[in-house]
């Protein structure tokens, strides 16, 4: 059956049990235990596990898939040839570094998914199961017969421009921009696209995407977790000769090939499994008295380190919103922070950045580099009016920010740079006179 992304259902839920069998096949799952001796139907029993078997319960993370064929049946996997894009910078740079829009795919050529992941920067240790990347995406084409899985890390795609249509081992999913999904490390996928499309991609090794606590908020607020949408079990039964598997393995690409759509789950239950959130029902919290909350308070998803409180990647979001403190200077202040903060802009313009930072570019500043509002953006906010106000109306703008140290891919150093952002700060004027 064709694969039909008009009127999805979702489960609902954040990290729920869930269970889930195409309706063709309602009784796919077996009943009361994991492992059959025989599944219905002739399926294949596979648990993908996403913890060790022995993580403590709270955070333990499997599922058990029933499908066609096991996962199993593939050609060895071989190098594919674009190593280069992931080798890193051994110099690093504390400067901090804007990039221009990164470029759509030209229309002479057909770019997929898959074929155009570049990556910006990269922390931590692939090996050492501790660590993050950061990519942008473009692509104008659809992946066919193609899937992806990542064994190093979970994928969080931020889509800037066009809407994906996510086909998952767990069932389908529609994500268009102001939305954001998640795809665990392991779960194989393809994208279709219909157009131009581009976005940002956070992939997280050795952790996983938690809501965050909400103390003192109490029960509601921030990212609700019934908000989350996870797929309803979805597959086909598609022989073909070459199917591409594609796998991104201690941060290098495998491809091997097999005579089937790896898209054969026919059920599924367990609690990990890939979802999606739109943006748009973030409840922003935020002051109603004086003085800027630290953006944590904008905190959609956080991969914890095993340090407490101190994330391998926050997933942040500058909603649009209401501004009304009193006597406060309000966008962003100045600061100088022990984490690295790469920032994205989806749609509209960023509050603390009046130009140059476009829909689609990026900005990184990294550990300890002095950053903040530019000239322009302190003049306005020191004098104006403090009356209630919308603030980022029409846009959005996000933040991966991390406490590992980034390092800047030789390739995203030198292409797409916008060589004047340091310009933004100089104008800065000194206001300061010694009392008389
Ligand atoms: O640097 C930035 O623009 C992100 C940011 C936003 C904010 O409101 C406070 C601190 C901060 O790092
Ligand atoms: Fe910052």
């Amino acid at each position: 059956m064709a694969a039909d992304f008009g009127n999805l259902r979702y489960q609902s839920g954040f990290g729920n049990e869930f269970a889930s069998a195409d309706p063709r096949v309602p009784d796919a799952l077996p009943e009361g235990q994991n492992s059959p001796q025989k599944c219905p139907h002739g399926l294949y029993a596979e648990q993908l596990s996403g913890t060790a078997f022995t993580a403590p319960r709270h955070t333990n993370q499997r599922s058990w898939l029933y499908r066609i064929r096991p996962s199993v049946i593939h050609t060895p996997f071989t190098p594919l040839n674009n190593q280069d894009v992931f080798a890193i910078d051994t110099t690093p740079t504390p400067n901090q570094t804007r990039w221009n829009p990164f470029p759509l795919p030209s229309k002479h050529e057909r770019k997929d998914f898959a074929d155009n992941i570049y990556t910006v920067a990269k922390g931590g240790s692939v090996g050492a199961r501790s660590g993050l990347e950061i990519h942008v995406y473009s692509c104008n084409a659809s992946m066919e017969n193609r899937a992806v899985y990542n064994s190093d890390g979970d994928y969080l795609i931020v889509p800037q421009q066009g809407v994906l249509e996510v086909k998952t081992e767990f069932g389908l999913m529609r994500v268009e921009p102001l939305e954001i999904c998640v795809i665990p490390q392991g779960i194989r996928f393809s994208v279709n696209v219909s157009g131009e499309s581009r976005g940002y991609i956070l992939e997280v090794y050795g952790t996983h995407f938690q809501i965050p606590d909400l103390g003192p908020i109490g029960a509601n607020g921030l990212a609700n977790p019934r908000d989350f949408q996870t797929p309803v079990a979805w597959f086909e039964d598609v022989d073909v000769e070459n199917f591409e598997i594609l796998n991104k393995y201690q941060g290098h690409w495998f491809k091997s090939v097999q005579d089937h759509s790896p898209f054969d789950v026919v059920g599924w239950h367990g609690n990990y499994c890939p979802y999606k959130y739109d943006l748009r029902k973030f409840m922003v919290i935020n002051t109603v008295s004086f003085d800027h909350c630290d953006p944590s308070i904008f905190t959609v998803l956080t991969a914890p380190s095993l340090k407490p409180g101190t994330a391998i990647a926050d997933f942040v979001i500058f909603p649009p919103r209401w501004g009304v403190a009193t006597n406060t200077f309000r966008p962003p202040y100045f600061h100088r922070n022990c984490m690295s903060e790469y920032m994205g802009l989806i749609a509209g313009c960023y509050e603390a950045k009046e130009t140059g930072f476009r829909p689609g570019g990026g900005s990184l500043h990294s550990i300890m580099t002095p950053h903040g509002p530019d000239a322009l953006c302190f003049e306005k906010a020191s004098n104006e009016e403090l009356k209630p106000q919308r603030v980022a109306e029409g846009t959005m703008s996000f933040m991966f920010e991390s406490s590992l140290h980034l390092f800047i891919t030789n390739r995203a150093k030198n292409e797409n740079i916008d060589v004047d952002y340091w310009k933004d700060w100089q104008p800065i004027k000194k206001h300061f006179k010694l009392p008389k």
